[in-house]
């Protein structure tokens, strides 16, 4: 549970997408050291933030649930109207369901992604509508924080203007770019093969 001085934030996962490179599977429910990947980053957001908002498509919504039952924070769910219509239209569908300042999102996917990571990313937002990591694969806009009420704004005017990506998004946004955040936060899982990968390593750890 967060600390009053993170209760202006909420925490939201953007899940709505189809996994087709982890095969058969839908990859937020795949199991990474005995908890599906969406609780591991439900998880890490609800110790930054009293709530938590998952958006993805309706059909998804009873299994998530039950992938979230044993967490520690309100769920709210944002479900897409439409399916398939993109990442950038999934955040602002969670973004309209958001009733705090700013916004603390992460991808279903990144599973390793830290709490201290993420309060380093809002200890930089200052007067800027986002902060976002960057390394250099580009920037990383699932997970990064998001003041809302611009983001909404301007998200909402990204889509009418036909463009879908995040990065469209960031291109009209007054974003601080952050070079510094721990790659192993930034990991994410789109096959199985990373899974097994991540698999590996935990039990090398162990
Ligand atoms: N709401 C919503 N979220 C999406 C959509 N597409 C992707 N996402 C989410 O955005 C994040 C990054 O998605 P990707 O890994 O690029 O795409 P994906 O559809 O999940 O996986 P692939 O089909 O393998 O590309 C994940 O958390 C997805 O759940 C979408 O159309 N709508």
């Amino acid at each position: 549970m967060p600390t009053d001085e993170h209760s202006t934030a909420t925490g939201v996962v953007v899940a709505g997408g189809r996994s087709t490179r982890f095969g058969d599977r839908e990859k937020a429910l795949a199991d990474l050291d005995g908890r599906p990947l969406l609780a591991h980053v439900a998880a890490t957001l609800a110790e930054l933030a009293d709530t938590v908002v998952v958006n993805c498509r309706p059909d998804q919504r009873p299994d998530f649930v039950d992938a979230l039952s044993g967490l520690d924070a309100d769920i709210a769910w944002a479900l897409d109207e439409r399916p398939d219509e993109g990442p950038l239209a999934g955040l602002a569908t969670a973004l309209a369901a958001v009733g705090t300042d700013h916004a603390v999102v992460l991808g279903c996917d990144m599973p390793l992604s830290g709490a201290a990571a993420l309060e380093a990313l809002r200890d930089e937002l200052g007067d800027s509508d986002a902060v976002v990591p960057r390394t250099e694969g580009g920037p990383e806009p699932l997970h990064a924080v998001y003041r809302v009420e611009p983001t909404l704004a301007v998200a909402r005017s990204t889509l009418d203007d036909g463009e879908r990506s995040l990065r469209a998004l960031l291109d009209r946004l007054a974003v601080e770019y952050v070079e510094s955040v721990p790659t192993q936060s930034l990991t994410s899982v789109d096959t199985r093969a990373r899974l097994d990968e991540l698999e590996r390593a935990e039990t090398d750890a162990n």
